[in-house]
């Protein structure tokens, strides 16, 4: 298979500084607003790498939940492989890889646990087949067959027959707190245009990147 000439070049728009906004979630929302508006695929989606006690990354998609100047927050399970390599290392880095619009943004910085009240708020917002979900799956874990899955989750949903379901203990949200944000544009010829945002105390300052 030859894959040396699969490319394009990008040619929507430029980046200039003077656009940008001085604090990077505000950037973050305008792009964010935009992506949804634009009606791009899972515009919350977003690729979370974090790495294991050897240093090994490893790299996942899930969605974004909420996100204001406290940081980014998605939900999974606390038994999950990502929650454990954070429970060793806080370290994280999220992407969001808008190609429809020849933009992404990646993000570095430190995730911590949401507390468990505002874990069980979201959880009780979700369909109740994704609860049940939640429950039954034991995730990242090997699991013998689908049908072993499936009657866990009919174990389940007569465990939890009548009334709300209540958010599993090991079930939850994480919160990442930026130190690095970087906008890209994509340019003609790869001459992208790319600024980095770096916190300095309560301020954030930007430097242009060479493409
Ligand atoms: C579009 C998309 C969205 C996803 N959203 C989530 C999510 O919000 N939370 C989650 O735990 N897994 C989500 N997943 C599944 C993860 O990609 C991953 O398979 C799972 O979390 C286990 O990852 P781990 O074994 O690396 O911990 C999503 C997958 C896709 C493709
Ligand atoms: N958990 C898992 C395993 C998922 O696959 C997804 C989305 O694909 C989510 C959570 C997030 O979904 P929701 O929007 O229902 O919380």
């Amino acid at each position: 298979m030859n894959l040396e000439d699969l490319r394009r070049d990008y040619l929507m728009a430029g980046l200039d500084e003077k656009d940008l906004a001085a604090n990077p979630i505000a950037q973050f929302e305008i792009w964010l607003k935009q992506a949804i508006e634009l009606q791009l695929k899972d515009p919350t989606a977003m690729t979370v790498a974090t790495v294991d006690a050897s240093g090994q990354p490893s790299q996942r998609i899930v969605l974004l939940k909420h996100v204001d100047a406290a940081g980014f927050v998605f939900f999974t399970n606390y038994g999950s492989r990502k929650a454990r390599e954070l429970a060793g290392n806080q370290k994280i880095s999220l992407h969001f890889p808008w190609h429809d619009i020849e933009r992404q943004v990646k993000v570095c910085g430190v995730a911590e646990k949401i507390s468990a009240v505002e874990s069980a708020k979201y959880f009780l917002s979700r369909p109740k087949e994704s609860q049940l979900a939640a429950w039954a799956s034991h995730q990242s874990h090997p699991v013998s067959t689908r049908q072993m899955l499936m009657q866990q989750v009919a174990r389940m949903k007569e465990k939890f027959a009548h009334g709300d379901i209540p958010a599993p203990d090991f079930w939850g949200g994480f919160r990442v707190a930026p130190h690095e944000i970087e906008f890209w544009q994509g340019g003609a010829n790869r001459l992208h245009d790319r600024f980095s945002y770096r916190r300095t105390g309560e301020q954030w300052a930007i430097d242009r990147l060479a493409p």
